[in-house]
């Protein structure tokens, strides 16, 4: 079934609300020579040197890299959030300059209104989108279901646990049907039970809608576990080392031994990285 919605620009287009497994599909992401640079009146940070990366549609790509090395940076650059200092963003070849309903971003702590029960936060986007109030539900029941909470719709965020609201926030996601989910560790809060639910939930929905996601971990059994790609980030300055395709069977389970070899694998070049950014700070020797 297909509606229209009015867009920020106010053109109209037609998005699939289909409640069938396949909805919509993902979008490619190009990203060309983006670098960002922080400039305030104490320090200037470089954030990120300047980063090229190709995501087909529908791929599922894991950013790997320890603590600021840029990662959220070219998350949120990639969602429209914040502007690079060079290079340019395409969704689907079109140039980003802004966010969209295609590429929604998903934090660590899902952020949920917290006057709205389960119902109302699934429904705000569609709200917003001048859905109709029966379509409204029907659409927010359906992806409330595909994550689990059935029977939680009236539940508000304070009454529910972090693997739920996640769930939730994922479900709101869902609910707009963008091309590309962007998550910047969405399950960094967890317990390892829960978030290796989430691991299952979220490969089953990628799996059967097709979205394109890039998502954001330290992690590298996450990233193993759930990408077809991962891409290895560096600190001082973020930069983009390593591209590792995965081509584990799935479901795949973090226990596996082949996961673990190539997560070992992987980790050793984070540490070569990590130990040649130090030295370059010691030294001064990296070009
Ligand atoms: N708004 C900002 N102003 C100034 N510096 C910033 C800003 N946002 C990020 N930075 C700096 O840019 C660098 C990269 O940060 P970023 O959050 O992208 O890293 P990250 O790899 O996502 O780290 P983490 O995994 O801890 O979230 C860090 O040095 C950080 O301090």
């Amino acid at each position: 079934m297909s509606i229209l919605r009015t867009t920020s620009s106010q053109s109209r287009e037609k998005i699939n609300t289909s409640t069938s497994s396949n909805d919509g599909g993902g979008i490619s992401i190009r990203v060309e020579g983006v670098s960002k640079t922080f400039i305030s009146r104490e320090k200037t940070v470089e954030a990120l040197r300047p980063v090229d990366l190709e995501v087909e549609a529908g791929e599922f790509v894991c950013f790997l890299g320890p603590s600021g090395c840029g990662k959220s940076t070219l998350l949120s650059i990639i969602a429209g959030l914040e502007t690079a200092s060079s290079g340019a963003i395409y969704a689907d070849d079109k140039k980003v300059d802004g966010p969209g309903t295609d590429r929604i971003l998903l934090f660590q702590e899902a952020a949920l209104f917290p006057w709205l029960d389960v119902q109302g936060n699934v429904e705000f986007g569609l709200r917003q989108m001048g859905i109709p109030a029966k379509q409204r539900a029907e659409t927010a029941r359906h992806f409330i279901d595909t994550v689990h909470l059935t029977g939680f719709e009236r539940s508000y965020p304070h009454q529910l646990s972090g693997g739920m609201r996640q769930r939730a926030a994922i479900a709101r996601a869902l609910a707009i049907n963008p091309a590309a989910l962007l998550m910047d560790e969405p399950f960094g809060a967890l317990d390892a039970f829960t978030r290796d639910r989430l691991h299952a939930e979220l490969e089953s929905i990628w799996s059967s809608t097709r979205k394109t996601i890039l998502f954001v971990t330290h992690n590298v059994r996450e990233a193993v576990a759930l990408g077809d790609r991962v891409v290895v980030f560096a600190p001082r300055p973020g930069r983009i080392v390593r591209n590792f395709k995965i081509d584990l069977p799935r479901p795949r389970s973090l226990e596996d031994h082949n996961l673990v070899d190539v997560a070992s694998d992987i980790l050793d070049v984070l540490r070569s990285e990590m130990e040649a950014s130090e030295e370059e700070v010691v030294h001064g020797t990296r070009h």
